[in-house]
């Protein structure tokens, strides 16, 4: 069993950063809801507890409390904001409303330096706040060990019982040295040793697959896009010709896609690989239909039956394998007013129905995204495949604004290659979370060679962000856009203009549809 950190989450907008923080440690983190049986916990043996921060107030009616035998349990125990909260309030400290909101910079002034939290640390450390309430006594047996501007109790430690508080946030980026003080929570305090590596994980995985599937059939779907492609190169070094991989053109992929899907993993990894060109059937559908929504559903009901057709011919196999990640099953609890209201019909498109007639194997289920691409690399996939950016489910068509046609398919690829060829060249592709080009349906008035033309518009979109949710279009620099703009424009027939998307996410989203 793996050294492990348990994480209970008050419904903190960082929980997954914590745990994240905490296997950058090289230690395992899982983290689980906030009412987790002690004895469920207990039985996970594991090496310390963290409670998460959360938006309720510990003194009001209704708020989350863990179960209070947690605190008998004898491991270290860290509280972050919240947390703290929590852990002062059970202990016998008192938590009231502050004179005004914490939100932003601070600077944390150690008090006492023989803290194993702030070990190898300086005196004075930028850290980062989000709260309202305050800390107003100490509860027994506590003492204060690090200050801020406006608390006396911003970092508190029982020494005896191993449990520390910290009203910031060690976890997030604005707290510059978090890491150093979660590596001394779950090193020094914790006892953890630096375990979890995917190197050690490689092993592990593998074993777990062949005592899952055994002499059975596995099937996957190989979208090209970074999870199923890892998913696919471990299972393959797990079962090796039980996998049959099976990928669907769409006839909304990127320029070289069908290509570089079936060098790599047939001719390279020589992995049993299914090619399914359906792209006429997709396009078929789509033709004549502009609607945003209903590409979507087309796009989607579509590659089901495709799939589903394509498993029959696989021959018979008894598992389904899926690329889910652990932020996909963690079970977070559920923040009153989350804006997470249906936008666009996402992640489900080019998804399955959860009622396939197979068992799933679910290879990826406990890592993060950062995890999955480590993997990758280690198990000996190109970069360019484990660190590209990501491609929705639905391809180019939600890229063509207006109706897909095959002739804008390919207007529209020529262009996307162009984008990626010069981001790679200029080293921005690496940096930022996506750069891509977009097809307007409309045409303007143009001058070439002393001719006339009447031709669609190109518009780029590049965007930073950290998960999708959220984004900033990015400012790159003159002379590459200058670059991009004059190639497609003289290369790709059609276009005769080009803009750039200086919007963020909110209010539009990244993708155009
Ligand atoms: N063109 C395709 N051919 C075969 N399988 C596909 C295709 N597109 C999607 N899939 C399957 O459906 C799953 C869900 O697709 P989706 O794009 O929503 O997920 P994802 O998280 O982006 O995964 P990936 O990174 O593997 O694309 C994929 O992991 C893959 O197994
Ligand atoms: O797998 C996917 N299937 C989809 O249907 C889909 N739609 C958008 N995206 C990607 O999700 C992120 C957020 O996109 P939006 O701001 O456009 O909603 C961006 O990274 C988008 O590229 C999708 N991914
Ligand atoms: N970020 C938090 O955990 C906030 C805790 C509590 N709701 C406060 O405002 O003080
Ligand atoms: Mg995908």
């Amino acid at each position: 069993m793996n050294e492990q950190i348990v994480i209970l989450d008050f419904g903190s907008q960082y929980t997954q950063v914590i745990a994240r923080r905490i296997r950058e440690c090289n230690v395992y983190s899982i983290i689980l809801r906030y009412d987790t049986p002690a004895e469920e916990i207990a039985a996970m043996q594991p090496k310390g507890l963290i409670l998460s921060g959360g938006p309720a107030s510990v003194y009001t009616k209704g708020a989350p409390q863990p179960d209070k035998a947690i605190f008998d349990l004898g491991i270290p125990i860290l509280g972050i904001c919240y947390g703290l909260q929590l852990v002062a309030q059970y202990l016998g400290g008192k938590v009231e409303k502050g004179q005004k909101r914490e939100y932003g910079k601070g600077t944390l002034q150690v008090k006492d330096s023989f803290c194993a939290l702030f070990a190898n640390l300086p005196e004075k450390l930028q850290v980062w706040n989000s709260h309202g309430d305050k800390l107003t006594k100490l509860p027994r047996g506590f003492k204060s060990v690090a200050i801020t501007e406006n608390s006396d109790y911003a970092a508190i430690e029982n020494h005896a019982k191993k449990m520390y508080g910290l009203q910031f946030h060690p976890e997030v980026a604005h707290t510059p040295q978090g890491r150093e003080i979660i590596s001394n929570f779950v090193h020094n305090i914790c006892g953890c040793g630096k375990l979890w590596t995917m190197h050690s994980y490689i092993d592990q995985a593998v074993e777990a697959i062949r005592n899952q599937v055994g002499n059975e059939k596995v099937i996957l779907g190989l979208s090209g896009g970074v999870d199923s492609s890892v998913a696919a190169a471990l299972l393959h070094k797990a079962i090796g010709n039980q996998l049959t991989c099976i990928f669907v053109n769409n006839g909304l992929l990127r320029g070289r896609e069908a290509k570089t899907v079936q060098e790599v993993f047939g001719r390279h990894f020589k992995i049993k690989l299914q090619y399914e060109d359906a792209s006429n059937l997709f396009l078929k559908r789509l033709k004549g239909v502009t609607d945003p929504e209903r590409k979507r559903k087309i796009i989607g009901k579509t590659f089901i039956e495709v799939f589903e057709a394509a498993t029959k011919r696989a021959g018979k196999a008894k598992f389904l394998a899926q690329g889910t990640l652990y932020p996909d099953i963690i079970e977070s609890v559920p923040i009153a007013g989350n804006p997470a209201a249906m936008i666009k019909s996402h992640h489900n498109v080019g998804g399955l129905p959860k009622k396939m007639r197979f068992q799933l194997v679910e290879p990826l289920k406990s890592l993060f995204k950062d995890e999955v691409r480590e993997l990758g690399l280690e198990l000996g996939l190109p970069r360019e495949i484990v660190l590209r950016q990501p491609f929705p489910g639905p391809g180019l068509a939600v890229r063509i604004l207006g109706e897909v046609t095959p002739r804008r398919c390919e207007i529209l690829r020529e262009a996307d290659t162009i984008v990626v060829e010069e981001m790679k060249t200029s080293g921005w592709y690496y940096k930022i979370w996506q750069s891509f080009a977009v097809l307007l349906p409309v045409k303007s008035v143009g001058v070439m060679g002393d001719e006339r033309t009447y031709d669609y518009t190109i518009a780029l979109r590049a965007v930073e962000s950290q998960d999708g949710m959220t984004a900033d279009w990015v400012k790159l620099p003159y002379d590459l856009l200058e670059k991009l703009s004059s190639r497609i424009i003289n290369e790709v027939k059609g276009v005769n203009r080009v803009c750039f998307d200086i919007s963020s996410k909110p209010p539009a989203t990244i993708e155009w549809e």
